[in-house]
Formats: C-alpha cells, structure tokens, sequence
C-alpha cells in the first residue's frame, strides 16, 4: 500500500493509483507462488513478563486494507498484541512483520538499527484509552507538531492536512481549542485526526472509549466506523465494545490465555462461534 494513502475532508481515499479500497486488499487466499505481503504479520511470537507467559506461540495476519478485531477476557494478551506491533515493547521470540519488513530483528534475528525501527514504526499510528494531548497546546498545535517534526512537513502543508482530518472528525470548528476546553469525547476524536495526519498504513485501537462515558463513546465510535469504510488503512482494533466489534470488523480474532483461541467473520464469531470458551465469554459481555 502507498504511503500516500490518505483521506479527503469528505472522507473518500485520496489514492493516486485510483483504486477503490476494497479493490486494494490483497487476495491472500489464492494460491500463487509468490508470499502474499501482509500488512501486519506476527509469526510465532512469544511475549512473557518473567515467568509469566502473556502471549504464546501467537500466529496473526492482517491484509492490506483489512480491520481485525481482537476480543476476550481481561489479561488475555490483546493490549500487548499491538504494544508489540507499534514497538513499544519487544518479544520474547518470534518475528513481526510490518508490510514484509521485520520490526526488531532481521532475519538473522539480530536487532534493527534504532533508525530502522523508527521508520517502521512510522507506518503504524496509534490511539490509546488516554487521549494524551499535549495541554498547553491548541489543537492545532497538537495535530502539526509531529508532521512538521518528524515528517518534516512544511507548515502550510501540515495546516492543510490539520484541517482535512479535523473536518473529517468533525471538529474543524475547533482548531484553536485546548484540549481542556474539549470534552473527552471531542479529545478522542482530536487524539484519532492526530494518529491519521501521519498518514499510518496501519492504524493500531486500544480500548479508544475506554475512559468515556457510554453516550459519548458513541460519537468516537462513529468516527471509527465511517474511517473504516471510507479508508484503506489496515485497523487492528482492541474493544469491549462488542456492537462496534462486529459492525467494524472484516475479521474478529477470540483471544484467550495468550492464544487465539478462534477466528473468522463478525457473522461467524457472533452467530455461531466454535469455541464453547468464545460463547461463554461472548454470554458473559453481552449478559452484562
Ligand atoms: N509491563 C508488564 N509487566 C508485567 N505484566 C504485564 C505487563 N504488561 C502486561 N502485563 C500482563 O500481561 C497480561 C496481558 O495484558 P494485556 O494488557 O495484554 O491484556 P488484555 O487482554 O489487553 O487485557 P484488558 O482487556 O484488561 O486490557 C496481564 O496479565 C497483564 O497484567
């Protein structure tokens, strides 16, 4: 996928090859010679925290374009899952892929420069539970800072880029606001427009409502869901939300123990799951 991938203010891709973003996924299920490359791919990664073992052996794919749900009990290893896509911590073993590039290790297992890893890590955005807005900065302020820093965007450019992703989440009435002047639904969406004007290939969700009251999550929510339609930015999505899981999802993995313990289509998971532990966990959250 280009890294020129972006999206309008109306919320259509802007795509130079002029593919729609459905079309652009990669038919990974054909059986041709050549290794499909995947967007994320985690190959038996081990993840432990001394004796404690949080991921094991796990297996995950993401295809270009695609959105991937993780769901399951609380400690089951679905935070750590993207801590570990976006760098922030390191596998016990294993290999992670971002667009067929190692993220850590070479093939040889040896660690990539710190350089290297900064540039993978740039292909990935990511929103956390807590909005971490900068205070004492307008929210324009916080949505140029990194482009102009890191990218190295002229002003003007990261401005007009600012404001397309604030329209976008419909907050471009906004952009002179500090984020305590926001409510914690508008500094999400802020936090969202933030992780998007660095135009990730790859954006990484971890419990986004998490810290918001129920009937304001559903504004955040919204955002998500018209980014996942409109945009042909992979999505590996953490939630308790099973409402949103299902209508956002092309794919849902059920994590449990530090395993996937089942995979497949929203329909599947919630119709007619496999695993008697995915239909007592999937009774236990939407009992609740
Ligand atoms: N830095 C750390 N040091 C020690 N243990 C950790 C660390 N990070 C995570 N863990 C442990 O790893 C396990 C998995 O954590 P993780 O946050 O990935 O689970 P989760 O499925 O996302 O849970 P939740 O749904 O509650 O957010 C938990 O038992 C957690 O306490």
């Amino acid at each position: 996928m280009s890294r020129t991938t972006e999206l309008s203010s109306a919320g259509n891709r802007v795509n130079p090859g002029g593919v729609a973003s459905s079309e652009r996924k990669v038919d990974v299920s054909t059986s041709s010679k050549q290794e499909p490359v995947w967007a994320i791919e985690f190959k038996k990664i081990c993840k432990s925290f001394g004796a404690f073992r949080v991921l094991v052996d796990l297996d995950l794919k993401v295809q270009p374009g695609e959105k991937v749900t993780l769901i399951g009990p609380s400690g089951s290893g679905k935070t750590t899952v993207l801590r570990l896509a976006m760098t922030l911590a390191k596998p016990t073993s294993g290999d992670i892929r971002i667009f067929g590039e190692s993220i850590l290790f070479d093939q040889a297992g040896t660690l990539l420069s710190s350089a290297e890893e900064a540039r993978i890590r740039r292909r990935c955005g990511m929103v956390f539970q807590q909005f971490n807005l900068f205070p004492h900065l307008t929210v324009l302020q916080n949505l140029i800072l990194a482009p102009t820093t890191v990218l190295k965007q002229s002003k003007a450019e990261a401005k007009e880029s600012a404001l397309r992703y604030l329209r976008m989440v419909g907050l471009e009435g906004k952009v002179d606001a500090y984020p305590a002047q926001l409510s914690g639904g508008q500094q999400q969406r802020i936090a969202i427009a933030r992780a998007l004007v660095m135009k990730p290939e790859i954006l990484l969700l971890d419990e986004i409502t998490s810290a918001l009251d129920p009937e304001i999550a559903g504004e955040v929510l919204d955002v998500v869901r018209r980014i996942a339609r409109e945009s042909g930015v992979s999505m590996l999505i953490v939630t308790h939300e099973m409402r949103f899981a299902r209508e956002v999802s092309d794919r849902i993995a059920v994590f449990d123990g530090g395993r996937i313990i089942e995979q497949g289509t929203p329909e599947k998971i919630f119709i007619s799951p496999e695993s008697e532990r995915t239909r007592s966990f999937l009774q236990s959250v939407l009992n609740h």
